[in-house]
């Protein structure tokens, strides 16, 4: 039976989850506050998608701003927004919200569950990870990345125990491709991708390379080993069973890196070329944050949390420089 779904954060991976469960016959909705790409898809009656930057289509798509949006009859509500901006869309939707729904989330980073339990009763909350990756290539853009089919998905009830609700919102995933996988194991399920992310979404944005490149370099696996086993040692000494191995994570990152994704920048890069925030604090800096709780220093995560903020910092000292710096410029050549 198909289900109603409103999609919260159209960007790119909203996109992606929406217009697969759109396309696998259920009813979706999509909400999002970034003024071009809504006018835009308004404008053009639906979103422009392509493969691999190939067969550009349009898909049409019922999206409307948080405040113009009422609806109380859907079964779901799926979140896809970036970590910071969570907080102020949740105020801004609470109107629509009831105590039948469920949320599915499949953010990067750990922050989003405590924000969502503030609105959803703990027994509807089913967050999971994507490893698949997607573009947002302006307003009213969307690339996905790999063929169909490509990519998986792993999730879990926050209860750890699934009911016939998930059961549904896992078939309607299978039917769009998404290779879900249930576990019932909620904050080792989650961490698996924050480590993952960790690695090579911190890696590849500040080296500005696609995982391909960094999965070339010969130290990669070395790099990727020391950020592992000290994410792995602070879940421990937080008893938090990971969902995989330390050896199952490495050949995860080698695996998404080399063969699945190798021509992808993660999103953590697209964040810092367009000078928005980063998520760094919600990944390596959970990870600092977790061993702080458990008196445990993650050194090298702090590090680069460190650095990311610095490449962030710097890049914003240039953006409002510039104008200045042309101003000098253009009075030199007057
Ligand atoms: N993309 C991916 O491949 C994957 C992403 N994720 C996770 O999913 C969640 C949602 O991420 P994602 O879908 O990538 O993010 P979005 O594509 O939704 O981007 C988020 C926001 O960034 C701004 N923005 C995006 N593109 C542009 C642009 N071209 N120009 C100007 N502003 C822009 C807009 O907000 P504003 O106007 O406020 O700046 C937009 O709402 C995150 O937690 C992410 O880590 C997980 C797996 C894979
Ligand atoms: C790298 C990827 C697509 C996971 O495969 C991801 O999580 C991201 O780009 O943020």
């Amino acid at each position: 039976m198909n289900m109603k779904f409103t999609v919260v954060g159209a960007g790119a991976m909203g996109l992606r989850y929406g217009v697969l469960l759109q396309a696998a016959g259920n009813d979706v909705d999509f909400v999002d506050a970034w003024e071009p790409h809504v006018t835009a898809m308004r404008a053009n009656g639906g979103v422009y998608v392509t493969r691999d930057h190939e067969d550009r289509h349009l898909v049409p798509v019922n999206v409307y701003y948080p405040e113009e949006y009422h609806k109380q009859d859907r079964d779901v509500l799926i979140f896809f927004l970036k970590q910071m901006q969570l907080s102020d869309m949740l105020k801004r939707c609470a109107h629509f919200f009831n105590d039948q729904q469920y949320v599915l989330t499949c953010m990067n980073g750990m922050g989003h569950v405590d924000k969502l339990l503030q609105y959803f009763k703990p027994q509807h909350v089913i967050a999971g990870t994507a490893l698949v990756a997607t573009i947002l290539d302006g307003p009213g853009e969307v690339d996905f990345v790999g063929k169909v089919g490509a990519g998986t998905m792993n999730l879990a009830n926050y209860t750890e125990k699934p009911d016939d609700m998930t059961q549904r919102v896992v078939a309607e995933l299978t039917k769009g491709h998404f290779n879900p996988t249930l576990t019932t194991n909620f904050m080792g399920t989650l961490m698996a991708k924050v480590v993952f992310n960790s690695v090579v979404n911190t890696l590849c944005t500040l080296f500005e390379i696609t995982m391909g490149e960094f999965a070339d370099y010969k130290g990669a696996d070395d790099l990727a080993r020391q950020l592992v086993d000290e994410a792995y040692d602070v879940a421990e000494r937080m008893n938090v069973t990971m969902l995989n191995t330390r050896q199952e994570e490495m050949d995860s990152i080698n695996y998404v890196s080399k063969v699945a994704n190798p021509l992808h920048y993660p999103s953590m890069y697209q964040d810092m070329t367009h000078n928005r925030p980063t998520e760094v604090d919600y990944i390596n800096g959970y990870i600092v944050k977790m061993g702080q709780a458990c008196h445990y220093e993650a050194k090298t995560h702090a590090f680069l949390t460190h650095l990311v903020h610095l490449a962030e910092h710097t890049r914003q000292q240039n953006v409002t420089q510039s104008p200045a710096v042309d101003t000098v410029e253009q009075q030199e050549l007057a």
